[in-house]
């Protein structure tokens, strides 16, 4: 794997002060997948983390996007900060693998018990027939671990998406908005700017 160092460190700069923003949801990201037949998919999904092993996001791996990233490991992300400065969108476009079971474990340990509840009770992507047997499942899983710490579904977990392309679109006045692409093209990262 090859990092683009200053790309990250952009990034985190970034999301850093997006966070001070007051935007909500600073690390929501678009995520699109694509399926076996060839048609892509997209949906929000939260980026926790940009680490030595590229970008995180958690999610049901038996989802559809489960089934997606199975059938295509090529994904496309993108951040859009509205109020951040004139306006920055980040585009990466990668390859995704499961993250190793403990760094699921470590993450799945610090979420909120209600949300640990719904990992194991969403059937995530598949028909609910009525709300009420969500319901009934969150009712029987809290019985299934009352008094004691809800473990990590199997079916639960990471992913990491390893960039080949990081670009930052950084928007201005009169519509100069300025683009920094890196690629990694023959194993080395490239800078150029493209028009916007
Ligand atoms: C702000 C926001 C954050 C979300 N974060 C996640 C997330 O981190 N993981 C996840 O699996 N779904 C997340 N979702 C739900 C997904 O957008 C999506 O509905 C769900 O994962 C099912 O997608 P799929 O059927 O394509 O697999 C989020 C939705 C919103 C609006």
């Amino acid at each position: 794997m090859s990092l683009c160092v200053p790309a990250l460190e952009e990034l985190r700069r970034l999301l850093a002060e997006a966070a001070l923003s007051g935007d909500p949801e600073p690390t929501a990201m678009n995520l699109s997948t694509i399926d076996a037949r060839g048609r892509p998919h997209s949906r929000i999904v939260l980026l926790k983390g940009v680490a030595e092993d590229g970008l995180r996001f958690f999610t049901n791996y038996t989802s559809a996007k489960g089934e997606e990233l199975a059938a295509h490991a090529q994904v496309a992300l993108c951040l859009h900060w509205k109020q951040l400065r004139e306006g920055i969108q980040v585009r990466v476009e990668g390859t995704v693998s499961r993250l190793p079971e403990a760094d699921s474990d470590a993450y799945f340990a610090s979420r909120a018990r209600g949300s640990q509840i719904g990992a194991w009770a969403s059937l995530q992507s598949q028909t609910l027939p009525q709300r009420e047997d969500f319901e009934a499942r969150i009712a029987e899983v809290e019985a299934r671990f009352a008094g004691c710490e809800v473990e990590r579904p199997p079916h639960w977990g990471g992913y990491r998406v390893d960039p080949d392309l990081i670009e930052f679109w950084y928007g201005a006045n009169f519509r100069l908005h300025e683009r920094q692409r890196h690629e990694l093209i023959d194993g080395q990262w490239r800078q150029r700017m493209l028009y916007p």
